[in-house]
């Protein structure tokens, strides 16, 4: 692999069972696998699960995690320097002996606290953060976990519970600092939904950010709701609306994208992608084949794969604009 000459730095922030992996698996399908490493911020761990067992600090508190050692190795590899990063197992719940990690173009630190340490924060070129409802969030765990892992209903919203004070304290305020925040919502297209199975989803672009153009539908700078079921868009119950207009979050403006519903055909995504602008794209109808080419991965029909995609592809523009200007710096001297 050729030495890269600007390692760019890409935060994914959320909760366990948000759907970090999925999107770590689209960024990976933009980027190559070979162009890109992921670091799981859990290795960070310094407490392990019988410490934490304990002490009763979970998982989630900054006192079961090594900032310093976090911080200090992500500016080594940003640096281009090798590093012997921890391990910790998921398996058995212990601090495995380190591994030799290389930097590489794009290194992706994922977990539950990229955006916690000022210093870390830093670092990140470009940072997203999964916000994903309560109501969803168990409706996905449930899923997961009873299906895949065996898991009782009762003890999958136990430990969802228990979560819950330190994810309030200590996860969900790193939003404040996200480039992109992707919340995931229950439909407002059905009274009372129980099923959350239809789901209203936002892209909220931090506004300002130098080189962050946030993607926009129709005309920049209005606010706009549309309706797009009908001749090119099929939709079935309980049909699909989207908005796009600009908020306040955390006292700074952003631009909102919201997707309420889910598409029929994947195909027709195309007739959405014709009406957005900013996208990143390299060309007409990437969006859509970005998203057809993996229909299988989970949220592909709606509004959370469409943005994933979107936030890929603004990461890939970060990637490209952030490496060239380097070049520009080399070739000057
Ligand atoms: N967009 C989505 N639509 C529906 N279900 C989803 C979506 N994203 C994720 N899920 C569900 O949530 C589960 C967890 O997703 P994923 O593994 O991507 O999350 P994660 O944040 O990486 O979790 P962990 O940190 O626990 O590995 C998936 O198995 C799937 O059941
Ligand atoms: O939130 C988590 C991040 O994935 C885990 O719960 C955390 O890493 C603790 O691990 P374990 O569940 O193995 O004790």
């Amino acid at each position: 692999m050729t030495k890269p000459e600007r390692i760019v730095l890409i935060g994914v922030a959320g909760d366990s069972g948000c759907g970090k992996s999925t999107f770590l698996r689209r960024l990976s399908d933009l980027f190559g696998e070979e162009f890109m490493t992921v670091i799981c911020l859990d290795d960070y761990h310094s407490l392990d699960r019988k410490q934490r067992k304990e002490t009763g600090i979970t998982a989630l508190d900054p006192r079961a995690n090594n900032f310093d050692l976090m911080y200090e190795q992500i500016k080594a590899l940003k640096n281009g320097q090798a590093i012997d990063k921890p391990i910790y197992n998921h398996e058995t719940g212990t601090i495995d002996p380190p591994e030799r990690i290389e930097p590489n173009h794009i290194v992706v630190v994922e977990g539950l606290h990229p955006l916690y340490d000022e210093r870390v924060r830093e670092l990140i070129d470009f940072s997203v953060y999964f916000d994903i409802s309560d109501e969803v969030k168990i409706a996905w765990k449930i899923q997961r976990d009873m299906a895949e892992r065996g898991h009782r209903y009762e003890d999958v919203l136990a430990q969802i519970n228990s979560r819950k004070p330190d994810f309030t304290k200590y996860i969900e305020p790193q939003r404040e600092f996200a480039d992109v925040v992707l919340q995931v919502l229950p439909t407002n297209l059905i009274k009372e939904d129980k099923e959350r199975k239809v789901l209203r989803v936002r892209m909220l672009q931090r506004e300002g950010k130098d080189g962050f153009d946030p993607v926009y539908l129709f005309d920049e700078g209005s606010t706009i709701h549309w309706t797009p079921c009908g001749r090119k868009l099929t939709c079935s119950y309980p049909g699909m609306q989207l908005y796009y207009g600009s908020d306040v979050y955390y006292g700074r403006y952003v631009s909102v994208l919201e997707v309420d519903g889910q598409f029929d055909n994947l195909e027709e995504v195309i007739y959405i992608e014709t009406h957005l602008s900013k996208t990143s794209t390299k060309y007409k109808g990437e969006m859509t084949h970005l998203l057809l080419q993996h229909r299988e991965y989970p949220g592909s029909n709606n509004g959370t794969g469409l943005f994933q995609v979107l936030t890929g592809l603004k990461m890939r523009a970060t990637y490209e604009r952030l490496t060239a200007k380097e070049a520009q710096l080399a070739a000057k001297v």
